[in-house]
Order: C-alpha cells, then sequence, then structure tokens
C-alpha cells in the first residue's frame, strides 16, 4: 500500500479535538445552557454575581458534557447502525472507548469541583442526578426498554432552568420547577418529530421509539397533543404572575407556529414536514427562553 494511503488511513483513524468535541454534542449542550441561564436570571431581581455566573454555566456545561460523552460510549453499537448516527468517533473507532470515558471522567470530576467550591452543594448533586438520570437511566435502560423512553428520559434535559435556579439562589422554587415542566413537555414532539423521519433506523437498531411500537400516525397524533399540552403549560407563568405580557405575546406566536407544524404533520401529506418540525422545536424552545429573559429583564426596569 502506498505511502500517502497508508499515511490518511493512520490520520483518519487518530482522534483530534474535534472528535472529542463532537462528543460532548456541543449544540445540545448549548441550549441547555441558555435554559440554565434563563433558570439563573429568573432567579433574582438584580444582575447575577458574575462568578455565580461563569462558575455554574461551566460547571453545569461540563455535567451536560460528560453525560453526552457516556451516552456516546453507551450506544456506539446502535450508533454504528444507524444512518443518523454512523459516522460518530466512538461509533467508528475514532475515539476509543476507554479515551471517551477517560474523557468523560475528567469533565465530571472538574465540573463537580467547581460547582462545590464556587457555587453550591445543591447545585452540584442536583446536576449530578441530571447526568445519571440522562446517561445511566434514560440511556442505559430507558432507551431500550419502553416507547416512553424520552417522556421519562425527558426529565434530565428539562432540568437546566432548576439547575440555573439553585445556583443562584441555593433552593428549589416551584417557578423554576414551571420551567423545567416546560421543557419536559416541549420534548416529546421535539423528539418524536425526529424519530418519525428516522422510523426505519430505530427499527434497524431494534430501538422501541414510539413509530417503532405503536405506529408513525399513532405517533403524530402524539405529537400533536403533546403540543397542545405544551401550549397550555405555557400559559402558566403569566397566570401565576411569574412573567408579563412581553411573554405572553410572545410565548403565544411561538406555540402557535409549533402548532402549525404539529397539525400539518398529524393531517398533511408532506414527508418534510417531520424534520421541520423537529427544526423548528428547536427554535421554538430557544426563543422561547430568549422571550422568559426579556420578559423579565423588562418587567424589573433593568
Ligand atoms: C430525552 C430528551 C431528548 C431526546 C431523546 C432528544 C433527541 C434528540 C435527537 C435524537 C437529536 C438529533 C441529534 C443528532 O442527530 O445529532 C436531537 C437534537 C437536538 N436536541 Fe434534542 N432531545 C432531547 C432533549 C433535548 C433538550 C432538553 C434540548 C435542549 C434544551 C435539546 C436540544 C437539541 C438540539 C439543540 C438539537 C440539535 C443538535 C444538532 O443539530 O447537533 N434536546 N435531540
Ligand atoms: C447534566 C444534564 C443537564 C444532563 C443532560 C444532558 C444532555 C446531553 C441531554 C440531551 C438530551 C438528548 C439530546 C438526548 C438524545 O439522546 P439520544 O441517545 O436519544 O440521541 P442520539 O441518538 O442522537 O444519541
Amino acid at each position: 500500500m502506498p505511502a500517502t494511503a497508508k499515511t490518511s488511513q493512520v490520520a483518519t483513524q487518530r482522534a483530534t479535538w474535534r472528535d472529542y468535541y463532537e462528543l460532548t454534542k456541543p449544540r445540545v449542550v448549548m441550549l441547555l445552557l441558555l435554559t440554565a441561564l434563563v433558570g439563573m436570571c429568573l432567579a433574582s431581581d438584580s444582575w447575577i454575581a458574575w462568578q455565580t455566573l461563569v462558575a455554574g454555566i461551566f460547571g453545569i456545561g461540563a455535567l451536560s458534557s460528560a453525560a453526552a460523552v457516556v451516552n456516546h460510549v453507551v450506544d456506539h453499537r446502535i450508533d454504528s447502525q444507524m444512518a443518523r448516527t454512523f459516522n460518530r468517533p466512538v461509533a467508528r473507532g475514532k475515539v476509543s472507548v476507554v479515551k471517551a470515558l477517560a474523557f468523560a471522567f475528567v469533565l465530571t470530576v472538574v465540573g463537580m469541583a467547581t460547582l462545590l467550591l464556587f457555587v453550591n452543594a445543591l447545585t452540584a448533586w442536583l446536576t449530578f442526578a441530571s447526568l445519571l438520570g440522562y446517561a445511566v437511566v434514560y440511556t442505559m435502560f430507558l432507551k431500550r426498554a419502553t416507547p416512553q423512553n424520552i417522556v421519562i428520559g425527558g426529565l434530565a434535559g428539562a432540568a437546566p432552568p432548576l439547575l440555573g435556579w439553585t445556583a443562584v439562589t441555593g433552593e428549589m422554587h416551584s417557578h423554576a420547577l414551571l420551567l423545567v415542566l416546560i421543557i419536559f413537555t416541549w420534548t416529546p414532539p421535539h423528539f418524536w418529530a425526529l424519530a418519525i423521519h428516522r422510523e426505519k433506523d430505530y427499527a434497524k437498531a431494534e430501538i422501541p421509539m414510539l413509530p417503532v411500537t405503536h405506529g408513525v400516525s399513532f405517533t403524530k397524533t402524539s405529537v400533536l397533543l403533546y403540543t397542545v399540552l405544551l401550549c397550555v403549560i405555557c400559559l402558566l407563568p403569566y397566570l401565576v404572575g411569574m412573567t408579563g405580557i412581553i411573554y405572553l405575546v410572545g410565548s403565544s406566536l411561538l406555540n402557535a407556529g409549533f402548532l402549525y407544524y404539529a397539525w400539518k404533520l398529524k393531517f398533511g401529506k408532506d414527508p418534510k414536514t417531520a424534520m421541520q418540525t423537529f427544526k423548528f422545536s428547536i427554535v421554538h424552545l430557544m426563543v422561547l427562553f430568549v422571550v422568559l429573559l426579556v420578559d423579565h429583564y423588562v418587567s424589573i426596569g433593568l
């Protein structure tokens, strides 16, 4: 074999920092951290101390990333069987299981130390519990056991606003739990839209996602019903006096958009609607939490 081919073959196998970065599911973690930041800001009527902000976001980000890395390791065999995930660093052997687990361990230790030393113990242990909820409860058990996997497992991914809140106040609050409930209700339509598009992938990997176990039509109905539920849940922050008119208008417009896609997914014929709904769900959550932030600072006059 010519040297260049051999070199290029070795080069493709040697992992780079980009591979480790990909293991952290960076775009997912960025949105998780936006929701944590909003939880921090809504917990106080004044600006957040920069130490709490930096240490809290860093610690929650490190543990979220560690959870994502463990997910890549646990799922590397099924990832290699699916078109969407076969090219992932651990699935294709570019990063070894041992090195990935070592990376996750370092992220966890550094993240926990940061939260324990510079934030508070409640936030550290709640964040660690969320890591276990995703990396162990969801990834190792629920994902392979029940079509309700993402509903139950969604609690881990919904935790960041509560983690941000406790980072600032050192205690839990019903308003923070409302923000968790919004993401918890948002997760099923977010994921099931993608699962409809990838139904054959999950069937091939024998993962009991809802479209595989109950069919695409049932899943489309579930997406629509959860989106209706999300519209109701999103009214609660306004009804309990946690937010003002900016949030009411913004969330109502966003939820009208989500309902449009969920309705089109259920009753329309365009196969592209599933991924359009999935992509819109991400924009929906991102803009919803920005609207929460704007509403908060306008209402306290900062
Ligand atoms: C158990 C709960 C969840 C499940 C099962 C789930 C599932 C997924 C899946 C399968 C993807 C596609 C990933 C890929 O193809 O690389 C994805 C993408 C994404 N998810 Fe979720 N998700 C969940 C919760 C969340 C939460 C709580 C957030 C943020 C608050 C979130 C934000 C995102 C973002 C931003 C993307 C796009 C990532 C990219 O483009 O690389 N997800 N989700
Ligand atoms: C500390 C803390 C807040 C932890 C939560 C961290 C976290 C990364 C949540 C992500 C939710 C998510 C994208 C799940 C998809 O997993 P999947 O295995 O169904 O997706 P895949 O098939 O794309 O790997």
